[in-house]
């Protein structure tokens, strides 16, 4: 199948691009649901979030082996040789100049590879993930990069409330997975910080216990603002 093809949608300007770069479990799916939501467009059923002017890539599809395959290599989703950098950057590239791609899904549900599907230009592309930032070819393809940065004990408690709640594992494993990530998270990850444009912070990580956040008011919660709110934004490199 041609993994790059042209497109049936014509846009009259290019896209914007931009990558939003964190770890597993600091908020990037949430942070992007909501922003489509405030957007107010529909978004049509389906692996990739897609509305009437921005589509969501999870970069999480890029991962070369399944979850059998990470087995055997013996390395995480974090390492760089597990993820393909090369058809990342071109695909990331073609949208920018308003081609269609045949994307990868990586389906965490199952653990394994799903068929492609095809992504059609859109006004704008939040391409979000473990490493949008990390490799030349696709960084160079954003026209803004954000990384998320979360602190351990925040990120680190969400992720097994996610993962335990929806994604079918128990807390030590989870926990267990945490702790064999660490290294790689160092190594793949946290470096791409000094590429980003902004950094996201929370501002005071010790209260997150009182945020009034529940996935299952997700669409009806009324402090949204308020949650992102507390975050405080640093703008790199304006300064030369
Ligand atoms: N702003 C927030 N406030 C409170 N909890 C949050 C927030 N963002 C995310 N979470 C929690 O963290 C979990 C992981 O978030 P998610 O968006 O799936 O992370 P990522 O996409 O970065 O892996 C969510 O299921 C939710 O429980
Ligand atoms: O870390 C991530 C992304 O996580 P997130 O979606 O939380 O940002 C990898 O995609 C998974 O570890 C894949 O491995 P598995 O599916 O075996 O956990």
């Amino acid at each position: 199948m041609t993994a790059i093809l042209p497109a049936t949608t014509k846009l009259d300007h290019a896209p914007v691009m931009i990558g939003v770069a964190a770890d597993s479990g600091c908020g990037k799916s949430t942070f992007l649901r909501r922003v489509l939501g405030a957007l107010g467009t529909d978004v049509k059923p389906g692996h990739t979030a897609i509305g009437d002017m921005l589509t969501v890539i999870c970069l999480d599809d890029y991962h070369i082996n399944d979850r059998a395959g990470r087995k055997a290599t013996g390395q995480s989703a974090l390492d760089a040789r597990e993820n393909d950098f090369a058809l990342m950057g071109a695909q990331i590239e073609a949208l920018k100049q308003g081609k269609a791609v045949y994307k990868p899904i990586y389906n965490h549900d199952t653990g394994f590879k799903d068929p492609p599907e095809l992504i059609e230009p859109n006004k704008v592309f939040v391409v979000e993930g473990l490493h949008p930032i990390y490799d030349t070819k696709a960084r160079s393809q954003l026209d803004m990069s954000l990384y998320i940065d979360i602190v351990n004990e925040v990120k680190f408690a969400w992720k097994v409330k996610r993962d335990v709640a929806e994604r079918g594992w128990t807390e030590e494993q989870v926990q267990a997975d945490i702790q064999k990530r660490l290294p790689d998270f160092a190594a793949y990850v946290d470096p791409q910080k000094a590429d980003a444009d902004v950094i996201l912070r929370q501002a005071h990580p010790e209260d997150w216990r009182a945020l009034p956040y529940d996935h299952a008011e997700e669409g009806a919660y009324p402090d949204r603002q308020q949650v992102w709110g507390d975050t405080e934004a640093v703008r790199h490199g304006l300064d030369g």
